[in-house]
């Protein structure tokens, strides 16, 4: 299985409503690892960040085209053997499962299970609220504030799948290192070299 792992490469998920730090954390992650950065928001059509910044949530039909996107590409890093951190905003769809795992796990098959790990920001609505009111106002982003709510009733985690949950209210650099150990200790296996990747200055190793 460990060996598997390391020809698949690596997903790693950074979960979490708008506003709880998943682009500035992936980032951060990204660069300390060395490895390839996905922002999920980058794969939206233009009508879907229309709709967004009209105040107005996506539905799941809006949304199948942009995971599809999304999957295909993550897929590609996997079967290439690279790491690769993504933000990704879980909602619950109409078949009671998250719709954006539900799709990447078509998408992506046995290797999803196999390849990622999945974590999630969480953080008090008040303080996310205030983030994106902010980030708004800066116009630095095209979601509204207006949209937390519906965000924060649709987030939806099933236990079962062991999503570690990350205090997103932390400094950005402790984040980055509960991150860094938490994934050490999943794949904590005996495989050397599992990620390809180091940690520059970081004092933390994977294995
Ligand atoms: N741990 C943190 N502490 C303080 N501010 C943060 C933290 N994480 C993110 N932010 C700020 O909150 C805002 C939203 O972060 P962002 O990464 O864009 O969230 P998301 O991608 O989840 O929508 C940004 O202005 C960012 O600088
Ligand atoms: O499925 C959705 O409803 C959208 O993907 C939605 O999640 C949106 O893209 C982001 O939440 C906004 O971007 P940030 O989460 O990066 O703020």
């Amino acid at each position: 299985m460990a060996s598997d792992l390391q020809a698949q490469g690596l997903a790693i998920v950074i979960m979490g409503v708008s506003g709880s730090g998943k682009s500035t954390v992936c980032k951060m992650l990204a660069k300390t690892l060395g490895c390839n950065f996905i922002e999920a928001d980058d794969y939206h059509s233009q009508s879907n960040k229309d709709k967004m910044s009209r105040g107005i949530p996506l539905s799941d039909e809006d949304r199948i085209p942009w995971l599809e996107t999304l999957s295909s590409t993550i897929r590609n890093y996997l079967i290439n053997g690279d790491t690769v951190t993504l933000t990704c905003s879980f909602s619950e769809s109409s078949t009671g499962r998250s719709s954006d795992q539900l799709i990447l796990t078509i998408s992506l098959g046995t290797i999803a299970t196999a390849g990622t790990i999945t974590l999630c920001l969480v953080a008090p609505a008040e303080v996310i609220a205030e983030r994106i009111k902010i980030r708004s106002n800066e116009e630095k982003h095209f979601m509204p504030a207006k949209l937390l709510q519906s965000q924060l009733d649709l987030l939806q985690m099933d236990e079962a799948e062991q999503i570690s949950k990350i205090d997103a209210t932390s400094g950005l650099q402790n984040i980055v290192n509960s991150i860094i150990l938490l994934i050490n200790n999943k794949y904590k296996c005996g495989n050397e070299n599992l990620l390809p990747v180091s940690f520059p200055g970081s004092g933390l190793s994977l294995l």
